[in-house]
């Protein structure tokens, strides 16, 4: 079924909000590659599909809400990663971005390293078989016992945060008999543009030795005089969801003029930089991320130029994307229950999951794209808010966005790029049940994490 124009043009138009969504698309129908996975198709009869298998069919096998993660799309990407940087950089998956053990297998697979922060996030990553030194640890205040059991496991970085973490790190390395190879993360003092819970190269917040005052200098002074600590390199993240890379290049350009400050101060050239992660993707149809090969590209010739004017050899480079890998590769498919029309003004659409499996909306006023996907509709283009079912008027999925004027109860919709920090930040608010994650490929779905039960709430409850 094809849709025609909308010869009576848009519901709740008089209120039309600003900035995205400032009007309908022409095809309410229409599946935005930018936005949808690479095997998201819509079938002759409407429906969509995913891997080849369509939603209706994986509604009823999983239910919803479920996340759906296209398996080939996701190694594309590793690939697309892995082959732009080429054999003299290393790509780490940022694991909080969403982590399992099956994403740990295509990672190996794949070539890639792993980023973890966590105890947890470790532990993932070694039962599902990454071999400990292609594992980096993060994090600002990293217990005793995750340090511990990072150096113990042999794991290829510790990424150091602070100056008593240089100190805690050196003692359990010699504890173990062990010499830990670190980087050190600094903040650069770059504004990035993003929302500000999410930047993280400012010098006002938790992350990272600050640059500014020679304080990262004076990190690197105490890491040098550690045996239990080989000092490999410098770390700096910027933020998250990114999309303009001058920031990435000010910080490339800082991070080598510590470099070139270390080797006149001490007379050795660190071997190695990160440049962290943060590349945004298209969350709507507006947003125009860079390519992989594009970044590549811009931060391997900065730090080149760099280290030509410093006389430095260039270091072995290293980014830590989380998000642009696997954020579009998934999208939460939901079931419509209930329709508030308020003329004149939107239609709050309710669907079965909510701030519980994405808080990014609440949390950052994040902008989303949602489509009607277990048919097509020829109803005119109906301004909605699709919200969740707890209780919480913030509760709020998608905050504006077109959506035929026809949904009703049992429809389904789903979201797309939702495969970062949705199952990975997802709570159990109002005991809700956090969804399954379902890898599809080739005709074949699988899942990866299963749903919540009762039994697991019960369970928790010890008392
Ligand atoms: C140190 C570090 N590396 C990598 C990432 C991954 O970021 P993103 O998912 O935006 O690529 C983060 C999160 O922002 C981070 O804190
Ligand atoms: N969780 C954030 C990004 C923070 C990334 C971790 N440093 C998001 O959803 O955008």
């Amino acid at each position: 079924m094809s849709r025609s124009a909308h010869p009576a043009g848009p519901r709740h138009a008089d209120v039309l909000p600003e900035g995205h969504y400032a009007g309908p698309p022409a095809d309410l129908n229409a599946l935005d590659p930018l936005v949808w996975s690479r095997t998201v198709r819509r079938n002759a009869d409407g429906a969509v599909t995913v891997g080849g298998i369509d939603v209706g069919t994986l509604a009823e096998e999983f239910g919803t809400p479920a996340y759906f993660l296209d398996e080939d799309d996701f190694r594309e990407r590793c690939r697309a990663w892995k082959d732009a940087f080429g054999p003299d950089a290393d790509v780490f998956y940022a694991g909080k971005a969403f982590l399992s053990r099956a994403i740990v297998r295509w990672l190996n697979e794949e070539g890639l390293n792993l980023d973890v922060c966590s105890g947890g996030e470790l532990a993932t990553a070694l039962a599902a078989g990454m071999p400990a030194e292609r594992i980096a640890l993060h994090g600002n205040n990293k217990s005793t016992e995750e340090i511990t059991r990072a150096v113990e496991a042999g794991v290829g970085r510790i990424v150091l945060d602070s100056f008593q973490e240089i100190v805690r790190v050196a003692h359990i390395a010699d504890r173990l008999g062990k010499r830990q190879r670190v980087q050190i993360r600094v903040t650069v003092g770059v504004e990035a543009h993003t929302h500000e819970f999410i930047a993280t190269a400012h010098e006002d917040q938790k992350f990272g030795i600050a640059l500014a005052g020679g304080q990262a200098a004076e990190a690197v002074r105490r890491a040098l005089k550690l045996d239990g600590l080989e000092l490999v390199g410098i770390h700096s993240h910027i933020g998250s969801q990114i999309f303009d890379m001058a920031g990435f290049e000010v910080s490339a350009r800082r991070v080598v003029q510590l470099l070139t400050e270390v080797r006149d101060e001490h007379g050795i050239e660190l071997p190695e930089i990160d440049l962290g992660g943060g590349l945004g993707i298209a969350y709507t149809s507006d947003d125009d991320p860079r390519e992989p090969h594009e970044i590549a590209k811009a931060l391997g010739e900065i730090v080149a130029k760099e280290c030509a004017a410093a006389g430095l050899a260039v270091p072995r480079l290293s980014v830590e994307p989380g998000r642009a890998i696997v954020g579009p590769t998934a999208f939460t498919l939901y079931e419509v229950g209930t329709v508030k029309e308020l003329e004149g003004l939107r239609t709050y659409v309710s669907v079965d999951g909510g701030m519980s499996d994405n808080i990014r909306t609440a949390l950052y006023d994040a902008e989303y794209s949602v489509a009607l996907v277990s048919r097509t509709s020829d109803a005119e283009p109906m301004l909605s808010r699709v919200v969740g079912k707890h209780c919480e008027s913030g509760d709020i999925i998608v905050r504006d966005a077109f959506l035929p004027a026809d949904v009703a109860p049992g429809d389904l919709l789903a979201v797309p790029a939702t495969g970062a920090y949705c199952r990975s930040m997802a709570s159990n608010y109002n005991h809700a049940l956090r969804p399954p994650v379902v890898a599809v490929r080739d005709g074949a779905a699988r899942m990866i994490i299963r749903r919540e039960t009762e039994e697991d709430l019960l369970r928790l409850d010890v008392g």
